[in-house]
């Protein structure tokens, strides 16, 4: 009994010393960007292998090590990829408690649905994680107390909660510069990619996704420039600041009419480029719709009088094979066709 109760806790501290400081290095010493994170991600996976690989090495199917090993990839797979990984969790843990039930396994249980009651309850991070953990490692200390009659086991108990302890410590600080750092690099770069008046996409962006189709194997799309009429009346009568507003409204309406797969980004002051994913015969009705849709909207200005604005549209059809840029000129090229013909429609090129 006393040869087991060493050798499994020589066997737990093997195991949560390999698998967490194979999981806890990376997360401490890589310097984590968009392009590596994918790469991390593949070698958490082979470190956590390689510990499972170590842990089994003798055949001794140690419930412990087993349970660190099961736990950790699985709390890294939630935290990165989310709901399944989570749920396979779930399923894992409930399997072995129906199997051979031990208070890692009560543990892990309780581990999982705190992550998921922290992750319904609108997750903050890795907070919830390590509040999680730790309402979870509570549970299983004094599981490990009210064992403390079987001789030995206390160590057991004491080794476990002090490692668990120094892994959460670890995982807090890493976690958070990788926290602070997703979250600042997110927003400068939408804020980077952003029209702060409208919401979508700003001329840097429209240039990047140009660019993108042309290098695509998507070869059938259509470019709609489309521009505001009059808007300078709008400006000169109602002020600035509800001329602001009809161009984040504009923008809001041709959101609204296209699909997600298609694009729309600010051109220029009232201009706005749309790319539709569709052949000409398909995009033509959908100019026309976009172009009613606007025309019939009415905005209020803040003397509760009603304003209704109108666009013109040029539309271009991209030839396979040809650069972007051509189209995008095309484009413009009808629209000055539907300025000149008396504004108010939609011309093809
Ligand atoms: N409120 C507001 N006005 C802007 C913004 N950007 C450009 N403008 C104004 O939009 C007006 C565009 O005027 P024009 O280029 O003459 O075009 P228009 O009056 O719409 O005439 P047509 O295009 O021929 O129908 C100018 O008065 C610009 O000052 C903006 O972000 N907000």
């Amino acid at each position: 009994m006393m040869f087991f109760l060493e050798e499994t806790l020589i066997n737990t501290l093997v195991g949560m010393c390999i698998t967490y400081t194979c999981i806890s290095v990376p997360f401490l010493f890589v310097k984590f960007t968009e392009k590596n994170s994918l790469l991390v991600k593949c070698g958490l996976g082979v470190l956590v292998g390689l510990a499972s690989a170590y842990i089994f090495r003798d055949g001794i199917a140690n419930h412990v090590a087993l349970f660190s090993v099961i736990i950790s990839p699985i709390t890294f797979g939630f935290i990165f990829f989310g709901y399944p990984v989570l749920i396979f969790g779930i399923i894992t843990s409930t399997l072995f408690i129906f199997g051979d039930t031990s208070y890692y396994d009560v543990f892990s249980v309780v581990y999982f649905l705190c992550l998921v009651g922290f992750h319904l309850t609108k997750r903050r991070g890795m907070a919830y994680v390590i509040i999680s953990y730790s309402i979870a490692q509570s549970v299983n200390l004094f599981s490990h107390v009210s064992a403390l009659s079987e001789s030995g086991y206390w160590q057991l108990a004491i080794a476990k909660t002090s490692l668990s302890l120094v892994f959460l410590m670890m995982l807090y600080f890493a976690f958070g510069k990788l926290l602070d750092l997703s979250t600042s690099q997110h927003y400068f770069k939408k804020a980077s990619e952003t029209d702060p008046l409208t919401g979508v996409s700003n001329r840097r962006s429209i240039d990047l996704y140009l660019k993108k189709v042309e290098q695509s194997e998507n070869t059938q799309f259509c470019v709609f420039m489309l521009d505001i009429d009059n808007f300078k009346s709008i400006n000169d009568n109602f002020g600035h600041p509800f001329g602001d507003t009809i161009i984040s409204t504009v923008a809001k309406l041709i959101k609204k009419n296209i699909r997600s797969h298609d694009f729309v980004g600010r051109y220029g002051g009232e201009e706005f480029i749309i790319i539709l994913n569709s052949s000409l015969d398909n995009a033509l009705p959908v100019a026309e719709k976009m172009r009613v849709i606007i025309q019939e909207h009415v905005s209020e200005t803040d003397s509760q009088e009603s304003v209704c604005v109108t666009v013109s549209v040029g539309i271009a059809e991209h030839a396979s094979g040809s650069p972007v840029n051509i189209a995008v000129a095309n484009a413009d090229s009808a629209l000055y066709k539907a300025k000149t013909g008396g504004k108010n429609r939609v011309e093809v090129y």
